[in-house]
């Protein structure tokens, strides 16, 4: 990977007499075996100078064909006019004069430098030098960058720098590993000066992420799974009422439609190959609804002389929402908690179920589909322990076997389960009896039919099915604790006893006959007992789902669709950004501790405005974030290094999920034990926004921006919180600089969501600061995550170099405007519109805070 940060010119002859040219460099790349010119990069303009120095270079991404025979043409212009507010206007420049030099001219040139002549179109007169210097990222020493350029007073010399990461020995940006996952890199270098007049090299690499697709349609599988098997356990109920009956038919037949739909989108999905990424021009398309809009990776790598690299990562995505479904009713958060106060209404006289109930119903389904196979399996093992005459087997085995039907009993003991069973035999018995039920499809629930309350119903019978259970448990301890009494008394216990004289022992004090035969009719019985149980909470639990799911048809099974929709955008982008954060801290032992002993904050930033349809986003980017707090992440060893094994792979159901993402053998073995072991790493998804347009100027003058406060309020308590346990569990990570600075920056976020400041774009700056020195993830987001969300991006990284590298101030806009004119953010636009210009009008600019705004040529709306 050969690449050059910022040219330099001298002594450029422009096109007008006395005119100081205003240049620009084209990049332009011969292959020999192809022999056609490739446009690759061109600088920012520098205006008014014979002798302009470019902070815009040039790099190869790890995966470009070049080769040493490579040829690059550099192309000079001057440019006329560079005032363009409009895309269909193109760029005044006259040719200025060209150079053609070789890979293995600037490789094998001495102090890695080469300046060449540059030559007029007929290629005879020479109008200028062009000065090519190469650098090492990562491997910058005191001096290195001397002689790109002598002083400051040269600041506005053009020099072409050229970086090179061949021979890096820690290539974190592209190793195998990331590039499993991570996909067409597009890369940037600029070289910007510190306030001690010295120079950092700065790259910014961006990249796509194969999770776009594969995280969506793992989703799709497990949400086609949970809901066949829905349609499964309401088909066990067995015989109900008539009126249930019906319902039950209405309900499944919902399902199926929804399992279609599923179906025909993960069919279509798997059909795509190419890019890994949504543009955001088909953000509503059905068949990519799951599919977040125009996610990237986008990670800053900093070289400043004599210091190790700095790297900052963001993921930007669009906002996770329902584009298809559209925002007319707005979006999940209101929606849903209308249909939860429609619900609750008398309109419906059945009995209403709140989300934390269905939920546990839920809950209590898995924890007996998960308990039930677990506890005949221990039964199992005690039973073969026995055969064995192990006493040490039998203990270890009685051991789990207890604590999981502990755990059984514990998750059955609930009043949800006793009030469900006794609804169950009410509409049993009305079905037996045959009763005919109201069938006005608009009044489904009406009256008794639908709240039971069956006089001869024995209220106590679920009690002692459960209680049935724990006895058998007891029985079986105190069989244990019988054989183990009748055991004769090893003194030596380290000898292992002699199989004769075992044999003798067993006879001569086990007269009961054998422990295996002792000890069966005991486990059978309490697998009888569990399976009782089993049989009746799941049906119970299937019950109050079917009534919960009968009272919202077909609104609820919108919702649920809706929900699935937005949380398998919010998903993909979290997973991504989670390996990202991961690959980057592996070797870093705080961040490991941190992670697996709290868990990681995930910090999405919104620009999105509260008006018109970008309220319905919110709405669903609210609800969509926030889901994510059910999903845990497990690290585990991959089956080989082959990129297909280093895929994460999501399992669960749709209240909890787990992500695994699998890491090859040699770096798996490098994790504290605790995350090999497969401990549950959790993430604090945390959300903030401050809408910045044209539109969030009249949300401001005349609308209600309460959704953005409350968010704001709600999740600085969220953060806050995090900081508070981390500071508590991993006093190590925040010693005591870092909790005061944590603490002022949390007293100030706290006090700027609270006070009324239009467009206060400092929560976001401040949020972003403690998410960074929390060691976050931090995403960015507006609707489409291309041209707000590059406003954001990019001045962020430049607030980073000024923090935290000592940017010089008079470089701060122009390192600003370099990124956004020439960095990786542009052409994220030209990916997704296939034009370089962010789509925005004079009037919409007016309206953003200024150091939002692009410069002049590079924005303009584009008619689509
Ligand atoms: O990336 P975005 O900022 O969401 O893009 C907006 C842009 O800000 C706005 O000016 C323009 O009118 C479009 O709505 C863009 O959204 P698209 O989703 O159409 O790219």
């Amino acid at each position: 990977c050969v690449s050059f940060p910022s040219p330099e010119c001298r002594d450029l002859i422009g096109s007008g007499r006395d005119r100081k040219p205003n240049a620009l460099v084209q990049v332009a790349v011969i292959d020999p075996r192809e022999q056609f010119l490739v446009s690759h990069a061109c600088t920012e303009i520098v205006e008014g100078s014979r002798d302009p120095l470019f902070l815009t270079g040039v790099t190869f991404p790890p995966e470009y064909p070049a080769s040493p025979e490579t040829l690059v043409k550099l192309t000079v212009y001057d440019v006329r006019d560079k005032a363009r507010d409009n895309v269909s206007k193109p760029l005044s420049v006259s040719f200025l004069g060209s150079a053609t030099f070789s890979v293995s001219d600037l490789l094998r040139s001495k102090d890695d430098q080469l300046t060449l002549n540059l030559r007029s179109s007929d290629g005879v007169l020479a109008v200028g030098t062009v000065l090519v210097s190469r650098v090492n990222m990562g491997e910058m020493e005191e001096g290195d960058m001397d002689h790109i350029t002598a002083d400051v007073q040269q600041a506005q010399k053009c020099t072409l720098v050229c970086e090179s990461s061949q021979g890096t020995p820690n290539d974190k940006d592209n190793s195998p590993l990331t590039s499993a996952v991570f996909k067409n890199p597009v890369c940037k270098v600029y070289k910007f000066q510190t306030v001690d007049s010295k120079w950092m090299l700065v790259r910014e690499q961006m990249e796509e992420c194969t999770l776009s697709f594969s995280i969506p349609r793992q989703l799709l599988h497990l949400y086609i799974q949970e809901d066949m098997r829905r349609i499964q356990e309401l088909s066990d109920l067995g015989e109900l009422s008539p009126h249930w009956d019906n319902l039950r038919k209405e309900v499944i037949a919902r399902y199926g439609q929804v399992i279609a739909v599923y179906q025909e989108t993960l069919a279509e999905l798997n059909k795509i190959t190419g890019p890994s990424f949504k543009p955001s021009c088909s953000k509503a398309q059905r068949y990519l609804e799951f599919i977040p809009i125009n996610l990237h990776t986008q990670r800053m790598r900093v070289t400043c002389p004599r210091q190790t690299d700095a790297f900052y990562d963001v993921i930007t995505v669009g906002a996770p929402a329902a584009h298809f479904q559209g925002f007319k009713g707005g979006g999940l958060q209101r929606l849903l908690s209308r249909h939860e106060a429609e619900k609750k209404s008398t309109a419906y006289q059945c009995i209403y179920y709140s989300p934390e109930h269905t939920a546990k119903a839920q809950e209590v389904l898995h924890s007996v589909g998960h308990l039930q196979p677990l506890i005949s399996g221990l039964a199992d093992q005690l039973l073969q322990a026995a055969q064995q005459h192990s006493m040490a087997g039998l203990r270890e085995a009685l051991k789990t076997l207890a604590g999981k039907t502990e755990q059984f009993v514990h998750a059955l003991k609930d009043e949800l389960v006793k009030s469900a069973l006794l609804a169950l035999h009410a509409a049993h018995q009305r079905g037996q009896q045959g009763q005919s039920q109201p069938q006005n499809p608009d009044s489904p629930m009406v009256n008794q039919d639908s709240i039971p309350c069956h006089k001869e119903y024995d209220e106590e019978e679920w009690d002692r099915v459960w209680a049935d259970v724990a006895k058998s448990l007891n029985c079986v301890i105190a069989m244990v604790d019988k054989l183990q009494e009748q055991e004769p008394i090893n003194i030596n216990q380290e000898q292992p006893i002699p199989k004769q004289v075992l044999a003798d022992v067993i006879t001569s004090h086990n007269p009961e006959g054998d422990w295996r035969e002792q000890l069966c009719p005991l486990l059978v019985r309490l697998k009888e007992c569990v399976a009782e149980v089993v049989v009746r909470a799941r049906r119970a639990m299937t019950f109050v789902l079917l009534q919960e799911a009968a009272c919202s048809i077909p609104q609820g099974l919108f919702l649920k669709q809706r929900r699935d929709v937005v949380f398998s955008q919010a998903l993909a982008a979290l997973a991504c950004g989670f390996v990202m954060r991961l690959y980057a801290g592996m070797e870093d032992k705080g961040f490991l501790r941190q992670l697996h002993l709290v868990g990681l904050v995930a910090q999405f930033e919104s620009l999105l405005s509260t008006y018109s349809e970008e309220i319905g986003m919110l709405e669903d980017m609210e609800v969509g974030i926030s889901d994510l707090h059910r999903v845990v992440f497990k690290i585990t060893q991959a089956k080989t290094d082959d990129p297909c094994d280093l895929q994460p792979l999501v399992i669960g159901r749709r209240d909890h999920y787990t992500v695994e993402v699998p890491l090859p053998r040699l770096a798996f073995q490098t994790l504290p034990h605790e995350i090999k072991e497969g401990k549950a790493l959790q993430v604090y998804p945390v959300l903030f926004n401050v809408g910045i347009n044209e539109q969030q100027t009249i949300a401001d003058r005349f609308g209600d921006i309460s959704l953005q406060e409350r968010i704001n309020q709600r999740n600085f308590e969220i953060l806050d919180s995090y900081y508070k346990s981390l500071r508590d569990k991993v006093p190590s990570e925040c010693n005591f600089q870092t909790q005061m600075d944590l603490k002022d920056l949390l007293g100030t976020l706290g006090q700027n969501v609270v006070t009324k400041k239009r467009k206060n774009v400092e929560i976001l700056w401040l949020a972003g600061t403690i998410c960074r020195r929390l060691n976050g993830i931090r995403f960015t987001s507006c609707k489409s995550a291309k041209d707000r969300t590059s406003m954001s991006v990019t001045l962020e990284q430049c607030a980073l170099l000024r923090d935290e590298h000592q940017l010089n101030k008079d470089y701060f806009i122009r390192a600003l405007d370099c990124m956004r004119r020439e960095g990786c953010r542009i052409e994220n636009v030209q990916k997704n519109i296939k034009c370089r210009k962010y789509a925005f009008n004079m009037l919409q600019l007016m309206a953003f805070p200024k150091i939002y705004r692009p410069p002049e040529g590079t924005y303009g709306k584009v008619d689509s």
